[in-house]
């Protein structure tokens, strides 16, 4: 059982070699990925989403200029590479991030499986490949069966899959070094309801067998099925964590009421305006600006408080 522990990562990216100006992707974000449970990261398009979860697999540009720690954290009495135990993945080089994180530590499932299969090759060959690739023994039959993957579909080549038979050989795959601890990236992305709610099930599952699970979704609704807690992200801070359950049903941050009020079935009222560019944050509350019922009660300080098992910013603490 691992926990994966950030602690006050911040992503920048310079708007050019000279200048100094710069993109911030990424604010003073602290989160725990804890195992057991499947966390919803939600958030508008473009509020630092996938850069936070590439930061943690080392997979950003080397324009990227990061700072902050994430620690790979082991429970009592679990088994842990001990190589792996000290080590701050934002500090990690190239050769450890490919030799002992990611697939192995971090199963990564991205938007689309057939992004990464080869056409020419069916895909329980290359689940095979990757299980013997990342040496892990896996079992391709078991780990089929896992994501609910019919055993035909493994004679399949990756043209021949429906869009949620590919998602799941995408699942497959990341799972396939058995990695403790789970990323996925938009998984649901271009999936009709019923395909949504199936993956996201899926990914549950895979997170209450003990992996600690991270789900980048636009979709709440999906997030409040299947997550066991949520963390609301808006123009690159957090400014809300806490249990699914609890968060949804008595949202603390305006911007978390915002989100939930903008759902159908829930007034279907978007949130007016648009986030503030990421090159020209203000200093505070990055909310405040778009929000004057917000401004009324902010403290212009977002930073996270926590209360019990949630956390909220633009509150005194
Ligand atoms: N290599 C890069 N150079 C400069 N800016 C970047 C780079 N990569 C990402 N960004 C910026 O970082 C910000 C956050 O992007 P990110 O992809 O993390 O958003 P997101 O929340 O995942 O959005 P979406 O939901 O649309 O995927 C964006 O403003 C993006 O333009
Ligand atoms: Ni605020």
């Amino acid at each position: 059982m691992t926990d994966l522990e950030v602690r006050g990562l911040d992503v920048r990216f310079r708007l050019g070699r000279r200048s100094p100006r710069y993109v911030r992707a990424v604010s003073d974000v602290d989160l725990d990925l804890r195992p057991g449970r499947l966390l919803a990261l939600v958030g508008e398009s473009g509020c630092g989403k996938s850069v936070l979860t590439e930061a943690l697999t080392g997979l950003l540009p080397s324009t990227a200029e990061v700072r902050g720690s994430a620690h790979v954290v082991r429970r009592s009495g679990a088994e842990l590479d001990p190589a792996i135990g000290d080590l701050d993945l934002l500090d990690a080089d190239e050769r450890t991030l490919r030799e002992r994180v990611r697939g192995r530590l971090i199963g990564l499932v991205g938007q689309s499986a057939g992004s990464y299969l080869t056409p020419t090759r069916t895909v329980g060959a290359q689940l095979r490949e990757t299980v013997q690739h990342l040496g892990s023994g896996v079992d391709v039959g078991e780990l089929a069966e896992r994501v609910q993957l019919p055993t035909a579909a493994l004679d399949l080549y990756p043209h021949e899959l429906s869009g949620g038979t590919a998602q799941r050989v995408g699942l497959a795959a990341a799972l396939a070094g058995d990695p403790p601890v789970l990323l996925a990236d938009e998984p649901t992305a271009g999936l009709d309801r019923p395909l949504v709610d199936h993956t996201m099930d899926l990914l549950a599952a895979t997170a209450h067998e003990g992996r600690a699970v991270l789900v980048i979704t636009h979709d709440l609704r999906a997030a409040r099925r299947a997550a066991d807690d949520l963390a609301v992200m808006y123009a690159s801070r957090l400014l809300e964590t806490g249990p699914v359950a609890d968060v949804l049903a008595d949202p603390w941050h305006s911007y978390t009421a915002g989100l939930l009020a903008a759902l159908p079935g829930e007034g279907f009222t978007p949130i007016p305006g648009h986030p503030p560019e990421l090159s020209a944050l203000p200093d505070g509350c990055p909310f405040r600006p778009r929000s004057p019922a917000h401004a009324q009660t902010c403290t212009d300080d977002p930073r996270l408080v926590a209360f019990g098992d949630r956390a909220v910013g633009c509150v005194a603490s």
